[in-house]
């Protein structure tokens, strides 16, 4: 998959910011609502395409299927829930975790009605069940303190599982602005998705992403909307499509200097070396690396 670097566009002259504060992600989110006509579950249908078009563009269905979603009680839950809607309709298994149902009342309706399994609890074994997992727990309203008792369970999930992560908008617990917590980094007690989906932009904290592939999506906003604040942001592909790749590391080994790598979907608890120094691998100039792994 290229990289699209054709749409920087307006001034070069003077540099622009590629990743977004904590106040413009919040705003962003209102100048959705308003743009989506009021309509927080339009704008929720429009994330939940893009994020949906990025995924597939990693996992296809014939590849994978069984997906488990982990929904919070905020508006990323609340896309967590489109976007399950939207994968069963490409033809992906998905299953809905809510952290509080409580605080979506209508999750039990558009689960019912889509014939989605919606569960309060998370399999012991989750990785006998399913293929990959959404992270729509927690965004950008994250309070940057510890995770609160109600979404244990399902954090703890997240950060030990084996299966591949794909992350809506911020990875559920990182730090807005400077990425996992360092509390959290010093614990290893962090979520390492293998796919971030950046909703609109990528926030501050994604600059430490190291997993293998970076999306932005959504057209719940006109991308013009980022380049008038001085933000720069590639251009979608092409007027169908609803995401564009930012970055990509689509392949890992075990490097001479012990920095470890994997590939997409393979068990992603190696997948954040602590090397700083680690050379990210052009698959296509190393055919001869599949053969060791496969
Ligand atoms: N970036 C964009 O352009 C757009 C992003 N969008 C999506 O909207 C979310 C942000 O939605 P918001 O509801 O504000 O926040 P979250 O979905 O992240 O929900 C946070 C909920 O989690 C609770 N919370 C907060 N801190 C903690 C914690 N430490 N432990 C447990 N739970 C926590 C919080 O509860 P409160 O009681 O404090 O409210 C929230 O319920 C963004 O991420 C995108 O997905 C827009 O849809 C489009 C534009």
């Amino acid at each position: 998959m290229e990289v699209d670097k054709s749409s920087k566009q307006g001034d070069n002259s003077k540099p622009r910011q590629t990743h977004i504060s904590p106040e413009l992600a919040n705003q962003a989110i209102n100048d959705a609502i308003t743009y989506s006509g009021g309509d927080v579950v339009v704008m929720a249908r429009t994330c939940a395409s893009g994020f949906c078009d990025a995924l597939q563009q990693c996992y296809g269905s014939e590849e994978i299927s069984d997906v488990f979603i982990a929904c919070g009680s905020g508006l990323n839950g609340l896309i967590g829930l489109q976007v399950a809607v939207e994968l069963q309709k490409k033809g992906y298994a998905p299953e809905v975790y809510a952290a509080e149902q409580s605080k979506h009342a209508n999750f039990r309706s558009v689960c019912d009605e889509a014939g989605i399994d919606l569960h309060d609890f998370i399999p012991s074994t989750l990785e006998f069940y399913y293929d990959i997992v959404v992270d729509a727990l927690l965004g950008t309203g994250f309070d940057g303190g510890d995770i609160r008792q109600q979404y244990w369970t399902v954090y703890e999930m997240l950060i030990s599982t084996r299966l591949a992560i794909v992350s809506l908008d911020v990875p559920s617990g990182w730090d807005l602005s400077t990425g996992p917590r360092k509390i959290d980094v010093t614990a290893d007690s962090f979520i390492k998705p293998e796919v971030l989906v950046s909703l609109g932009a990528p926030k501050l904290g994604s600059k430490v992403f190291a997993g293998g592939y970076h999306f932005i999506a959504g057209r719940h906003l006109p991308q013009s909307y980022f380049l008038e604040k001085g933000i720069s942001v590639p251009a979608f592909p092409g007027e169908e499509s609803n995401c564009v790749l930012m970055s990509s590391n689509p392949f890992r080994f075990e490097g001479a200097n012990g920095e470890t790598y994997g590939r997409p979907g393979q068990f992603n608890a190696t997948l954040y070396t602590k090397n700083p120094t680690r050379e990210w691998v052009d698959v296509d100039k190393h055919d001869d690396l599949w053969d060791e792994l496969d």
